[in-house]
């Protein structure tokens, strides 16, 4: 099988392609109506008392809208934003000097804010909690701590593994707010949105068939958006519907599920291979060539949401939702031969 493209991986892209689709305000902020609707509450109210808004933490997998939402709160804040991820930060001093820069009510974003190095990490709480720094000065006898006052700022953390933060850090944001997948009409708006953007005409069914192909996730419903305008052009057609739309999906190797080359390799091996299951995530990880942290955070939550796959303390096993789906035929216990040996154990 030839490498797939990596053109359904809602990962990111150096010169991010995402950034002219992105929304600008709430308001064209599609979906995720409960935290949508928190947000604009406390917005105002920091507004209106003249306050930094609380730290707020947004996790959930990647393309649902965490740094859009980040620049969106600064925004309608009227604040400064400041950008920066977990792993670029080095060193406490490193941290220190972000935040002795910040203007007051600023929003500084921490990125991958899971991949901080603890000893930074150290620094953030007191930043967090009590607006101060404790820097040490000298070494050795002579050094002393000096504590820095801070101005008031928001701090918001973006993560695709709530899981792997340490509980003192999940504790210190006061608005903890969780990104789902987007429903099929959600992403349906998405798409006739981008659409606009780029000058594209789509009719309805088109829209519905991209959203329905694009894993729950607007940043996949942008990138197919793209790919299937190619298409259109090439083909000549004015405007995009469903039969384009769904030649071009289907040539993209983007099936009716949404599932990429990825995907079906993912459940192809659980069912050629391990008959369905269970096997560990490092086995498949190994298997597929890719690092575990993709498997986890970018291909199983999907599937997973599709019912397709189940997350047990043995590993992963398939659903009969993804034999339908392969179109294979799950095989059968080897021990008992009764059709009630559905307990009989087949590890
Ligand atoms: N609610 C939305 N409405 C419209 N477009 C959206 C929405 N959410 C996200 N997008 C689009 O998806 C793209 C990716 O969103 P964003 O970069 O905010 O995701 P993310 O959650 O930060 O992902 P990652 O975890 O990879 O950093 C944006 O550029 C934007 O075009
Ligand atoms: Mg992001």
């Amino acid at each position: 099988m030839t490498d797939p493209i990596p053109l359904h991986t809602p990962d990111r892209q150096p010169e991010d392609p995402d950034a002219a689709l992105r929304p600008k305000s709430l308001d064209e902020f599609v979906g995720q109506a409960a935290a949508k609707g928190n947000l604009a509450v406390f917005i105002e109210a920091a507004k209106s008392r003249g306050e930094a808004m609380d730290h707020t933490l947004f996790f959930g997998p990647p393309g649902l809208g965490k740094t859009t939402l980040a620049q969106i709160i600064a925004k309608e804040l009227g604040v400064g934003f400041r950008a920066t991820s977990g792993p670029v930060i080095a060193k406490a001093g490193d941290l220190a000097a972000l935040l002795t820069n910040l203007e007051p009510h600023d929003v500084l974003f921490i990125d991958e804010i899971h991949r901080l190095n603890p000893v930074v990490e150290e620094v953030l709480y007191p930043a967090m909690e009590d607006r101060a720094l404790d820097i040490i000065i000298g070494e050795g006898p002579s050094a002393r701590s000096v504590r820095i006052d801070l101005p008031p700022f928001t701090l918001i953390g973006a993560t695709t593994r709530q899981g792997l933060l340490t509980t003192p850090l999940r504790d210190r944001f006061g608005i903890p707010v969780r990104l789902n997948f987007y429903t099929e009409e959600e992403l349906e708006k998405v798409v006739t949105r981008g659409a606009g953007l780029m000058a594209l005409e789509i009719n309805s069914a088109g829209a519905l068939e991209i959203a329905r192909r694009s894993r729950g996730t607007p940043r996949v419903a942008g990138r197919l958006l793209r790919r299937v305008r190619d298409f259109a052009e090439v083909a000549g057609s004015g405007t995009v519907d469903a039969r384009i739309a769904d030649e071009a999906l289907t040539r993209l190797e983007v099936d009716r599920l949404g599932l990429d080359a990825m995907d079906r390799r993912y459940l192809t091996m659980i069912a050629d291979i391990y008959k369905g299951g269970p096997v560990g995530v490092e086995t498949l990880a190994a298997g597929l060539a890719e690092p575990r942290d993709t498997v986890e955070e970018v291909v199983e939550p999907f599937l997973i949401q599709l019912g397709l796959v189940a997350r047990t303390a043995r590993g992963r096993c398939l659903n009969d939702r993804a034999w339908e789906h392969l179109e294979k035929t799950p095989p059968k216990p080897e021990s008992g031969s009764s059709q009630t040996g559905l307990f009989d154990g087949n590890p």
